[in-house]
């Protein structure tokens, strides 16, 4: 059984059809990269699956549960995560009570443990993306990357399932980008983050920096004007002419 299946979603804006019957499927533990020129739909379909957006066609199966109706933060309470493209931290308030908020959430206190492990659970994830030390800093002074990184680490406090990135490289220098990739593929092995506990998770990650996400993904799904282009392995996708010719013009350098 896949983690997380939508199946058939179609999304219109007006006259604008920006999603027409997509099918995704993401397995446990799966990277999966979702790729496609500006104005895809790539991120419309991460809003489908978050339930920020309702889809006017289509369900969205999530661990074998129909979620279609479900409001987000059911959804993460369910083990669902997500980063977005433009991070909007709290920026008076500290690093850690960014995360904090988060570690609170609805899935933070499924244990019934969550006042005590929560700052605890917080500071791990900002030491598992390498900003514990500004933990008490307001979060205005981090960098985009850093940004980046408490966005990803918002995300982890809630002991994630499948977590869906939008754009986690973009803005990062090559140096960040590497490190992000390094504990992206160590988040999917899973295991203990200090106090935070892992079984192993998937991940769904749109990005145009596709060297760097071709070295993590497993599979990779194209879209293109609202459909699914193609689909199959990092080299698989590459070597697609239409894929060649709708979106990566030659193929990109490893
Ligand atoms: N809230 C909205 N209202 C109206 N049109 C929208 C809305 N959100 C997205 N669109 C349109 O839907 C289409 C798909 O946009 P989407 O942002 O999902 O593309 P994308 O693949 O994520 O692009 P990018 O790589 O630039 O982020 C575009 O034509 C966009 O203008």
């Amino acid at each position: 059984m896949a983690l997380l299946e939508a199946r058939g979603i179609t999304k219109r804006f007006g006259g604008l059809l920006a999603l027409n019957s997509v099918d995704l499927r993401v397995g446990e533990r799966e990277i999966l990269g979702l790729i496609g020129p500006n104005g895809a739909g790539k991120t419309t379909l991460l809003r489908v699956l978050l339930g920020i957006h309702r889809p006017d066609g289509g369900r969205v199966f999530f661990k074998g549960r129909d979620i279609t109706p479900l409001p987000t933060w059911e959804r993460v309470r369910l083990g669902l995560a997500a980063t977005f493209q433009n991070p909007r931290p709290l920026r008076r308030l500290p690093v850690l009570a960014n995360v904090l908020v988060a570690a609170y959430g609805p899935r933070g206190g499924r244990k019934g443990d969550w006042v005590k492990r929560a700052e605890a659970r917080a500071l791990d994830a900002l030491e598992f993306v390498g900003i514990a030390d500004k933990a008490k800093e307001p979060a205005s002074v981090l960098s985009q990357g850093e940004l980046k990184r408490l966005e990803i680490a918002r995300a982890l406090a809630t002991e994630p399932e499948l977590l869906i990135l939008d754009e986690p490289f973009a803005g990062l220098t090559p140096v960040e980008t590497e490190l992000l990739a390094k504990s992206l593929a160590r988040l999917r092995k899973g295991g203990r983050f200090g106090r935070l506990h892992s079984e192993g998770c998937a991940m769904v990650i749109i990005e145009h920096k596709l060297s760097e996400l071709f070295k993590i993904a497993d599979r990779v799904v194209v879209l293109n004007f609202g459909e699914v282009l193609a689909e199959g392995t990092p080299s698989q996708v590459v070597q697609d002419p239409r894929v060649i010719e709708a979106y990566l013009g030659e193929v990109p350098h490893a």
